[in-house]
């Protein structure tokens, strides 16, 4: 049976309350009934968007779900590189900071460095190109080749709508952080990343369990020095870490999805479930959604981030069928879609993609919806959809 609770007082200040999983209690809060438009004027350049992760966290298949907002598909370069980590559509530069590693990986074996350490990133020439795209100019820029582990001939990159840097470092360099309209942060749990690697290296790249064990531990203390604290930055972050539906589930493949939004921020307004400041935790298994074990479990509130007020929505379980999921949809507000479903949609056109039955990809495209609402708000440029 459906359930909902809506909780609605208060006993501890919004600083003073656990941020990390825990269930906020707490009153309506009354904060965000502002909408957060500026748009920027005499805009020439692209709208510039940062998306920060680890490797193999779902980088791709997230630029996937939100490069097919803006129409056509993503591809690398005509009749460039085939090793080249930019895709490119009609509107739309997905540029990968690799590129801007400052050695290869004969290099940084004579370093002794990893590619997460901030010493093996060249941040001048990011900034440099960054700043150049941002002004309308086109670039020469390095292809950092995986295949090789070597520098390829530089490719052209022309000046987009809508340019994405995507990869380990894009909000470290202060520079870079200044110039992004919007900052996504895909923050994926240890143990839900080594279930992602397990699969992939073993299943499919035929590497051992001890091997990757041993990688993910090596990356380990430099991804926690480097690249985690760059969630302080991102004005959103998804949270993916192991269900709490199942008792000690090691399996990691039911998924607990947060997605933490940042108050205040230009252009950006965050969904809701329900009602928009409450604090509300929803199971609607029942009449309307098929549930099988464990079920799925919604959660919607405020709370602190980095000493920073934010809205979370989250969502526990997975869809049994997708296509449900549209009642979910309608219980949604400030989603930005263009028509009634748009969400469900979305999700059922990539419903082979990973993480397209749970809160991953349900946030994935959320957080798609809310980019193109910002790109046609500060260029007043209308993105065309067809229902
Ligand atoms: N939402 C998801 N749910 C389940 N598995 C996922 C999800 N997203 C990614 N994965 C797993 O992680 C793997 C890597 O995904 P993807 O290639 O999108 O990541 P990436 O960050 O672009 O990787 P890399 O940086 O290594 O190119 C996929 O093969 C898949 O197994
Ligand atoms: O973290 C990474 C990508 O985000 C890679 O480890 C880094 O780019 C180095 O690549 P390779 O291992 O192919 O030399």
């Amino acid at each position: 049976m459906a359930s909902m609770t809506m909780s609605a007082a208060c006993a501890q200040p919004l600083a003073a309350r656990k941020f990390q999983g825990s269930r906020v209690s707490g009153k309506s809060v009354v904060r965000a009934a502002k909408r957060n438009v500026t748009v920027k004027a005499e805009r020439d350049g692209p709208v510039l968007i940062g998306l920060a992760a680890d490797s193999g966290c779902g980088k791709s298949t997230f630029m996937r779900r939100m490069t097919s907002l803006f129409g056509g598909k993503a591809t690398p370069p005509e009749g460039g590189n085939p090793d080249s980590n930019t895709l490119i559509s009609d509107s739309t530069t997905v540029l990968c900071l690799d590129d801007y590693h400052l050695n290869d990986r004969n290099g940084r074996k004579e370093s002794g460095l990893t590619a997460l350490n901030l010493k093996e990133q060249n941040f001048d020439l990011m900034y440099e190109q960054t700043k150049a795209l941002m002004e309308g100019k086109a670039v020469d820029k390095p292809i950092y080749n995986h295949v090789t582990g070597v520098f390829d001939p530089a490719e052209k990159i022309e000046s987009p709508s809508i340019l994405i840097l995507e990869g380990l470092h894009p909000f470290a360099d202060e520079r870079v952080r200044d110039m992004f309209d919007f900052k996504i942060y895909l923050d994926i749990s240890d143990d839900v990343k080594f279930a992602w690697k397990i699969q992939r290296d073993m299943a499919e790249r035929g590497h051992s369990l001890e091997s990757i064990k041993a990688s993910i531990e090596a990356r380990k203390p430099d991804f926690d020095e480097f690249v985690d604290p760059q969630k302080q930055y991102a004005d959103i972050v998804i949270q993916v870490l192991p269900t709490q539906l199942i008792p000690d589930d090691n399996e990691g493949k039911i998924l607990r999805v947060r997605m933490i939004m940042k108050e205040g921020v230009e252009n950006f307004d965050a969904p809701y479930l329900f009602d928009e400041g409450s604090t509300i935790s929803w199971i609607p298994c029942g009449r309307k959604l098929t549930c099988s074990y464990p079920g799925i479990k919604f959660f919607y509130g405020p709370d602190t981030f980095f000493g920073e007020e934010v809205s979370v929505l989250e969502m526990d379980g997975q869809f049994d069928k997708l296509e449900e999921l549209i009642y979910v949809e309608s219980h949604l507000s400030n989603t930005s879609t263009k028509f009634y479903g748009e969400i469900t949609q979305q999700m059922l056109k990539y419903q082979n993609g990973p993480g397209s039955n749970n809160g991953t990809g349900l946030f994935q495209t959320l957080c798609g919806l809310k980019v193109r609402e910002l790109y046609e708000r500060i260029s007043e440029k209308e993105v065309v959809t067809a229902a």
